[in-house]
């Protein structure tokens, strides 16, 4: 596992934008070789959303050869409502580049049978070829997806209720009122993403700080979540100063001395070079 500790939130998305396109540029995708991208919501990501547009816009990255498969999609509210994750998607980033709308997946939380749209969503990973790319988010809790503390950490896609803690932090989304969030979510499971080929995790904010520690300090522990990628082989934390505000000095300065992160205000402007401009981490 590697931490990169970035100076804002700015950066962050700045970083895992240039990641994601080169991720994507060295593998050379084509029309017999997909590039499969696992795809996050929530406030954390729309940074890395924004850039990734630019980018494409400026003919930097091609999404004709890549397909995505997103975690999670509430229960019960209609696929068009202003806060469902297929508007949040595609007005962040889908409508904005050329990705085909067939290479899109993202749940139905109105499927007739929810577990039945669950067990696909899983074969149609596997039919993909599985995740190369998967960026995650997580909730103040540690949650990944909604992967709600306690979940098992070798879940697979499922139907989930939804704690207290994330049904008050998602309200800020549905005008501060708790009765308007839906209550349920299906959300790829942590044995899911664990089966990706990379994880990547943006984590910004002093409010996630308590839940990095836990991610990466303490053991791998069920009620948070996120932890279990200290098991995985590829996996980033990529996060802001304010999101190392709970980490030990001693774990910060390591994370810093082992990866080449050029200077935050140079990497700002750094042009793409032949490495994307992106320091290799792994
Ligand atoms: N299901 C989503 C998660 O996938 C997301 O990571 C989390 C954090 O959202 P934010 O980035 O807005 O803090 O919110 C929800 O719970």
């Amino acid at each position: 596992m590697r931490l990169v500790i970035l100076e804002d939130s700015e950066r962050v998305a700045e970083w895992a934008a240039r990641y994601v396109i080169k991720r994507i540029n060295d593998f050379q995708p084509g029309p017999d070789k997909y590039f499969v991208l696992g795809l996050p919501t929530g406030s954390t990501p729309e940074g890395t959303y924004k850039k990734l547009v630019q980018y494409h816009m400026a003919g930097k990255i091609s999404f004709k050869y890549v397909k995505t498969f997103n975690m999670d999609e509430y229960v019960g509210i209609p696929r068009d409502h202003v806060q469902s994750y297929h508007t949040f998607m595609w007005e962040s980033l889908f409508k904005h580049i050329d990705i085909n709308p067939v290479n899109v997946h993202i749940l139905n939380g109105n499927a007739e049978d929810l577990e039945q749209e669950c067990l696909s969503y899983e074969k149609k990973i596997v039919e993909a070829g599985g995740i190369e790319l998967f960026i995650g988010g997580i909730g103040p809790d540690g949650h990944i997806a909604f992967n709600e503390p306690g979940s098992s950490l070798v879940s697979r896609t499922r139907v989930k209720t939804l704690n207290q803690e994330t049904i008050t932090a998602n309200a800020r989304f549905f005008n501060n009122d708790i009765s308007q969030v839906p209550k349920q979510a299906l959300t790829v499971g942590v044995g899911t993403v664990m089966e990706a080929r990379e994880v990547m995790v943006l984590i910004t904010g002093s409010h996630k700080a308590y839940a990095l520690h836990m991610a990466i300090e303490e053991g791998v522990n069920h009620m948070w979540t996120v932890s279990a990628f200290q098991q995985h082989k590829r996996t980033i934390m990529l996060c802001d100063e304010d999101a190392t505000l709970e980490l030990k000095v001693k774990t910060v300065k390591y994370f810093r001395s082992c990866i080449p992160t050029p200077p935050c205000d140079e990497f700002a402007e750094t042009e793409f070079g032949p490495d994307g401009g992106v320091p290799v981490v792994l």
